[in-house]
C-alpha cells in the first residue's frame, strides 16, 4: 500500500527536522527566539526593522555605511509601479487584503526585470524592492477601501513612519512609529513556520523568488497561522467587554472553537514575542487612553490558561495593537505580510544556495488496484 515504506506518519510534519537554517533559532525550552543569534526582544528595543531587514539578509547588523547604501536602495523602490497600482485598483472592493498582496507580488515578478536571474545579487536586489514596495500595496488597499485619495510615499521617513504616513496621510506620533516597528521586528522571521515552509518548497523546484513569496502569502492568509491577528480582533469584538469574557469562552470551547491567538505548533509554555508585544500594547492603551482593551485582554488571557493551560502567541496582543493604531482589520494580515517578506526571501535565498527537491512522501491509504470497467 504505501507509495514508499515509512516508519512512522507525522501529521502535519509536527516535530519533523527537514534541514538546517542558520537565520533563526526557536528555542521552546526558554520561550526564546533569536535571529541570526540576537534575542529578538533586544532587537526590538534597540534595532530599526531596517537594520534587523540587513540582519536576516546578510547574517550581521549593518555598519552604518550598509545601512546607508540599503537605506538608499530602499527609498527609490517604495513608488508602486503604474502598471501594478493599476492591477490592484481593478480589483474588487470586496476581496480580502491579502489577495491584493498575493496579487501584486504576482504582478511584480510578471513586471520584474530580473525576475528570472537567480544570482544571489539579483536575489538580494528582488528582495529589497518586494519589501520596499509592500507599504504601498497595504496603505493603498486600505485606503481605496474607505474611499481616500492614495498617499505617495516620502523619502524623508523611516521604512514605519512613512508606512503610517502613506497609510493614514498623517505624520503618526513618535509613540505610534516605535510601536509599529517593534511590531514589524517581532513578525519579520521563525523558522520553519508553514508561510516559509510554503516558499521554500516553492523555491526548491528552483522557481522565482516571487513565486515563493506569492505562495507564502496564500499560506499565511489562514486563520491558523497570520490570518488569527485578524480573527483575534473580530473576537474582542463579539465578546465586547471583559466582564462578558469568561461565559463566552465556556460556551466558545464548550462548542469546540478554536480561540483565535491562542496556542502554537512550537511554543507551547508561551510565545517568546508576547511579552514584548504586550507591553507595546501597553504603550499604546496609554497613549490612546483606552484602558477597556486590557481588560478584555488579560481576563480572556487568565481564563484560557485556567480551562485549557493554552498559552496566547503573537498575534493574541498584535490584533489590539494594530486596531489602536487605527487600521482596518482585515489589513492585519498585511501588515504580517509586509514584515515577513524579510524573513521569507532569506529563506528563499538559503535554500537556494544549498538546494535539495523537497518532496516528502505518503502512505496510500485508497483503494487497492482494480480494472476500468
Ligand atoms: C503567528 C502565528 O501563526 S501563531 C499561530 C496563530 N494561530 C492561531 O492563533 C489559531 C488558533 N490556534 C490553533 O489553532 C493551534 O493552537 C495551532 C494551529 C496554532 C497549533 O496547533 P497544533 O500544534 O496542531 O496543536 P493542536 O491543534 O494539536 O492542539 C492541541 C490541543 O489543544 C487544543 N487547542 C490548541 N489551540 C487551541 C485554541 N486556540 N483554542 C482551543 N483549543 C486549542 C486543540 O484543540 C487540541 O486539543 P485536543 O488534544 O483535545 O484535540
Ligand atoms: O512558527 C509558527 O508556526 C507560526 C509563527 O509563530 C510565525 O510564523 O510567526
Amino acid at each position: 500500500m504505501t507509495e514508499t515504506p515509512t516508519s512512522e506518519i507525522r501529521k502535519g510534519l509536527a516535530g519533523v527536522v527537514a534541514d538546517h537554517s542558520a537565520i533563526s533559532k526557536v528555542n521552546p525550552e526558554t520561550n526564546s527566539l533569536l535571529y541570526r543569534g540576537y534575542p529578538v526582544q533586544d532587537l526590538a528595543a534597540r534595532a530599526s526593522f531596517e537594520e534587523v531587514a540587513y540582519l536576516l539578509w546578510h547574517g550581521d547588523l549593518p555598519t552604518s555605511d550598509q545601512l546607508e547604501e540599503q537605506t538608499k536602495a530602499e527609498r527609490a523602490a517604495r513608488a508602486l509601479p503604474e502598471n501594478v497600482k493599476a492591477a490592484i485598483l481593478e480589483l474588487p472592493a470586496g476581496c480580502h487584503p491579502m489577495d491584493v498582496c498575493r496579487t501584486a507580488v504576482s504582478q511584480l515578478g510578471a513586471h520584474d526585470p530580473q525576475a528570472e536571474d537567480s544570482s544571489p545579487e539579483a536575489e538580494l536586489a528582488k528582495a529589497l524592492r518586494l519589501w520596499a514596495v509592500m507599504p504601498a500595496v497595504v496603505a493603498l488597499d486600505q485606503r481605496r477601501r474607505r474611499g481616500q485619495e492614495i498617499v505617495p510615499p516620502r523619502d524623508d521617513l523611516g521604512y514605519s513612519a512613512n508606512f503610517l504616513w502613506m497609510t493614514f496621510g498623517e505624520e503618526a506620533e513618535p509613540a505610534v512609529v516605535k510601536a509599529f516597528e517593534a511590531s514589524m521586528v517581532l513578525y519579520a522571521e521563525h523558522s520553519f513556520n508553514a508561510s516559509t515552509f510554503t516558499a521554500r518548497v516553492i523555491t526548491s523546484t528552483l522557481s522565482d523568488l516571487h513565486s515563493a513569496v506569492t505562495g507564502a502569502i496564500g499560506a499565511l492568509k489562514g486563520p491558523l497561522h497570520g490570518g488569527a491577528n485578524e480573527a483575534v480582533q473580530e473576537t474582542f469584538e463579539e465578546i465586547g467587554t471583559a466582564d462578558k469574557a469568561v461565559a463566552w469562552l465556556d460556551e466558545a470551547l464548550a462548542s469546540k472553537r478554536k480561540i483565535m491567538g491562542f496556542g502554537h505548533r512550537v511554543y507551547k509554555k508561551g510565545d517568546s514575542r508576547v511579552p514584548t508585544m504586550r507591553a507595546v500594547l501597553g504603550d499604546l492603551v496609554e497613549h490612546y487612553g483606552e484602558t477597556e482593551v486590557l481588560d478584555l485582554y488579560d481576563t480572556l488571557e487568565q481564563a484560557m490558561g485556567e480551562r485549557k493551560g493554552i498559552k496566547p502567541n503573537l498575534d493574541y496582543p498584535a490584533g489590539p495593537a494594530y486596531h489602536l493604531m487605527g487600521f482596518d482589520t482585515n489589513i492585519f494580515t498585511p501588515l504580517f505580510v509586509a514584515s515577513r517578506i524579510t524573513g521569507w526571501t532569506a529563506h528563499i535565498m538559503e535554500q537556494r544556495a544549498s538546494n535539495a527537491l523537497i518532496r516528502p512522501v505518503c502512505e496510500y491509504n485508497g483503494p487497492d488496484e482494480r480494472q476500468v470497467p
